[in-house]
């Protein structure tokens, strides 16, 4: 079964491609093993897919602590997976892990016990007898020892797949494009999680829309410090609108926990955040316009920009189904993405000088991730956003928004 897969190595945040096979062709060995000293040996932990995709989650995260805890310090921890090219959900997540002889003993150790007690597949990795070649022992467990599976398969490189492979598993794990989806996550969590069920008492009982709002509603959209707040605020004022906050404030005690889970648990509280945030817009709409703080492009665009690492180019393509809007969920009048240029982004923090969630941090330091984010919006549709530089002053930039507002939305 392994055969056919591909693995994929990540590191400083470049993916590395290899395969396995059972012979060899003459072909390089792949670029993962190539620095690696000779009698040095590679290991890979990759955690099943177990059917609570909950407990595999949470495992996953715990396992990344565990062996940053316990591993020998020299040892390098990569981000690992191994996936069927094109295979939507087959993606397996893991860690490789690079030792010298000096620690293979305690990192054998560790990785025996893990084998016995988790749901992991491990993999040794060390060169071939002929010394030119390395090849890949699965480890099985017997009954009370773990051994090296006796034959070994040479590890060859691999082409990058025409798909990133985290690209294969966004669907439902990292966004959700209905309710039940996001709920069915929420609703099992309930048993783990104290805090989830607290969530799951304050979704609205139907997801079916209510009656259209009579008003239109306008989402404000944009990395953090491009002017969203001071923009909403005018706005409110300016057009005696309703102003909502996305999460809606009614979740604000539980999303510091809600940040600290793994993406599937921490994205579907925010999907399920869109979806009260619509409850309350299809009632303040009745009465007033409704000006909302981030919504659905911001849930989605963020867990798609996580998920893939690299280049923009990494990103699902342009068209699809993953920049979809959920077709349950409440579509606003217009979306408006603010754009800022980052020096002056940065300043803007710096002069607000408030505390940032992790992500928003990352987005300082990670311009690639920055990058990602801002494209991931502007392919989601249905609606798209129309984009605004936010470069101008505060007063300009709400003209302009006024100008789309009243040409959209006959205000
Ligand atoms: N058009 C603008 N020109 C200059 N500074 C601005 C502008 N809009 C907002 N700011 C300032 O930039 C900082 C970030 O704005 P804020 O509205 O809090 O952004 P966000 O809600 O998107 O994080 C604040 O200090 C705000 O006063
Ligand atoms: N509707 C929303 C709003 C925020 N979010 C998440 O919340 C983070 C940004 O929230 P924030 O409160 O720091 O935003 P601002 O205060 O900068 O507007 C993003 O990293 C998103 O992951 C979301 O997923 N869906």
């Amino acid at each position: 079964m392994w055969c056919s897969r591909v693995f994929s190595v990540e590191l400083n945040g470049a993916p590395f491609y290899f395969a396995v096979k059972e012979k060899h062709l003459g072909e390089d060995v792949p670029r993962v093993f190539r620095d690696v000293q000779n009698r040095d040996k590679c290991y890979s932990v990759l955690v099943y897919c177990s059917r609570d995709r909950i407990k595999t989650a949470k495992f996953y995260g715990e396992l990344k602590d565990k062996l940053l805890r316990d591993l020998p310090p020299e040892c390098r921890l990569s981000p690992m997976s191994s996936f069927l090219p094109k295979v939507r959900d087959s993606l397996v997540k893991g860690y490789f892990l690079k030792g010298n002889s000096d620690t293979s003993s305690p990192i054998e150790r560790l990785l025996s016990d893990l084998i016995q007690h988790d749901p992991v597949l491990v993999c040794s990795y060390s060169p071939a007898e002929d010394g030119q070649q390395w090849t890949q022992h699965m480890w099985s467990e017997t009954a009370s020892q773990v051994m090296d599976v006796a034959k070994g398969y040479y590890v060859v490189p691999s082409e990058a797949p025409e798909y990133h492979p985290s690209t294969l598993n966004i669907i439902n794990s990292d966004v959700f494009y209905s309710f039940d989806e996001a709920y069915d996550v929420m609703k099992k969590c309930g048993d783990i999680i104290p805090e989830a069920k607290a969530v799951l008492e304050l979704l609205p009982s139907r997801v079916e829309a209510r009656n259209k709002p009579d008003f239109p509603v306008i989402v404000i959209e944009g990395l953090d410090a491009t002017g969203k707040t001071t923009l909403t605020e005018s706005l409110k004022d300016t057009l005696g609108a309703t102003l909502l906050p996305s999460p809606p404030e009614c979740l604000s005690p539980w999303r510091a926990h809600f940040d600290q889970e793994p993406p599937l648990i921490r994205r579907a509280f925010y999907a399920l955040g869109n979806y009260i945030s619509a409850d309350q817009i299809g009632l303040k709409g009745m009465k007033t316009p409704v000006i909302v703080d981030r919504f659905w492009h911001s849930t989605a665009a963020y867990a798609i920009a996580t998920a893939v690492s690299g280049p923009v180019c990494n990103l699902p393509g342009e068209g699809s189904e993953v920049y979809c809007w959920p077709s349950d969920l409440f579509q606003p009048s217009l979306v408006v993405l603010l754009t800022l240029d980052p020096e002056e982004r940065k300043r803007r923090l710096r002069n607000r000088g408030q505390g940032k969630t992790d992500e928003e941090e990352e987005l300082d330091h990670n311009q690639l991730f920055r990058l990602r984010v801002e494209e991931a919006y502007r392919r989601i549709s249905g609606p798209a956003c129309v984009t605004v530089d936010a470069s101008p002053s505060a007063d300009r930039v709400l003209q302009q928004v006024l100008l789309l507002i009243r040409g959209k939305c006959h205000l």
